[in-house]
């Protein structure tokens, strides 16, 4: 299957999401409030923009199976997981109109752009290949730490439980499907091109942990 071949350009990336601080401090609890409110604010523009690419996929979608498996990665996107979202907030004291004021960093946009410019100019397994690092990526993390720590304390326990559970591994399981589907009798250029954005969308990954762990954002390039 093609996502095994990705697999194997990515391992060593996504492994080092594993010794990433901000991910360590999730992982035990550690990770300081300011920081994750940070990620909090930066994901949830993030997903936004994350919601226009399934939409993209859902319209060039070449039959109703795939339209279908898009459709489903977005409502999980903007019911479940920006629920998430929305319940950390609120217990954190940030309002959604706060969330949804969030100016994006440079490196927000920079990989939501890179994305999206692919997505419109590619057909439905570019845009596949957009998605897959993020829900993939998420759910690897989360059973990591799901596996690896113990919760008891940790504030941050809802953040791992939802990233490792079955309706999130689900929802993994349909991106992976949407990858392999879509790349069956490809000829190895598309292929090539598919793998080059998965590799891509793994590096701006782990951008966006070091965005969060260093509370990257406009004001800190110029404060005006
Ligand atoms: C920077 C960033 N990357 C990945 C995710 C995780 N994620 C984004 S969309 C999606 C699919 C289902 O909602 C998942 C798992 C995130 N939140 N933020």
């Amino acid at each position: 299957m093609f996502t095994e071949r990705l697999w194997l350009s990515v391992e060593d990336i996504w492994e080092s999401y594993l010794d990433h601080p901000f991910v360590k401090g999730l992982g035990d609890g550690s990770l300081e409030v300011d920081k994750f409110q940070h990620w909090l604010k930066q994901d949830y523009v993030y997903l936004v923009e994350y919601a226009r690419l399934m939409a993209i996929g859902a319209e060039k979608s070449p039959n109703l199976e795939t339209m279908n498996l898009f459709t489903n990665i977005l409502h999980g996107t903007l019911f479940g997981e920006m629920e998430l979202h929305r319940a950390f907030s609120k217990r954190f004291g940030i309002s959604e109109e706060t969330l949804l004021e969030t100016e994006a960093s440079y490196e927000n946009t920079a990989y939501t752009s890179y994305m999206l410019n692919h997505a419109q100019r590619g057909d439905a397994a570019v845009v596949a290949a957009c998605l897959l690092t993020c829900a993939w990526s998420y759910n690897y993390i989360g059973k990591h730490l799901k596996a690896n720590y113990n919760h008891d304390n940790n504030p941050y326990k809802e953040w791992v439980d939802m990233y490792s559970d079955e309706e999130f591994t689900e929802l993994n399981d349909m991106a992976i499907k949407l990858m392999n589907d879509l790349a069956e009798g490809k000829p190895e250029r598309e292929l090539k091109v598919l793998e080059e954005i998965v590799v891509t969308t793994s590096k701006y990954e782990y951008m966006f942990w070091d965005m969060c762990e260093n509370k990257s954002d406009w004001k800190k390039v110029i404060d005006l």
